[in-house]
């Protein structure tokens, strides 16, 4: 594992705490001393493109050059069927400025309320960068398939887990432990896919 034993540290380009909780549980084992971009003073950069591997792209390389570190990015939603996977990138803002968890599943069970496909997925893709102009970036993505209930179950989780139901487990992603969901979700798969490419000396 050359390439992950030359990263000792490494900030994460996320401010949303969250995922920061989960990417940090996922990230204990591998030894890595990890900070949050918010260590820095490093504010949200601007995700302007209609993928979510450009805008994770965009958020690795500006809290890498704020930090002077290696950044870890991730960008991510839920797609829904009935909206030809929607609202997708634009998962965070779905109901507009300024960000809210509340309003965005509101406004999700309102859209897919009287439609009868409410398959869902989540779906994360994350980048590494070394510096914030390197030419090989170590990208990995996951999804998780559920479906949207329109009364929220749980109290974990975060954003629209309360709403996303796995058949399989017969719960929602807010009803499951962090342990459980990281083995399983989109981040999970996401992260355990980069970390492959690290042990694989990709770096
Ligand atoms: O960009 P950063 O700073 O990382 O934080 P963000 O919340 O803006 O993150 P994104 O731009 O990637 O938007 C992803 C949105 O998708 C939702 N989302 C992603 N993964 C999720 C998960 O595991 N559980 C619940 N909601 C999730 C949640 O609403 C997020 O705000
Ligand atoms: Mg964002």
């Amino acid at each position: 594992m050359s390439g992950a034993a030359e990263i000792q540290k490494l900030v994460i380009a996320s401010g949303n705490a969250g995922k920061l909780r989960e990417i940090r549980h996922l990230l204990d084992p591998l030894g890595i001393e990890v900070l949050p971009q918010s260590a820095f003073s490093i504010t949200e950069v601007e995700e302007p493109y209609c993928t979510f591997v450009e805008n994770a792209l965009a958020k690795a390389r500006h809290a890498s050059k704020s930090s002077g570190l290696a950044a870890l990015a991730d960008d991510s939603g839920i797609c829904a069927n009935a909206l030809n996977g929607g609202p997708g990138v634009y998962s965070a803002r779905y109901a507009g400025e300024p960000k809210s968890d509340e309003r965005n599943n509101q406004k999700l069970v309102d859209v897919l309320r009287n439609q009868t496909d409410r398959r869902a997925h989540y779906y994360c893709v994350m980048v590494l960068v070394r510096h914030a102009d390197d030419p090989q970036p170590i990208i990995a993505d996951g999804a998780w398939h559920g479906e949207i209930i329109l009364e929220p179950r749980g109290e974990g989780g975060f954003g629209y887990d309360p709403y996303f139901f796995l058949p399989d487990l017969g719960k929602t992603g807010a009803e499951l432990p962090m342990e459980l969901k990281n083995r399983i979700s989109h981040r999970g798969k996401a992260l355990a896919r980069l970390t492959e490419c690290l042990k694989e000396g990709a770096f």
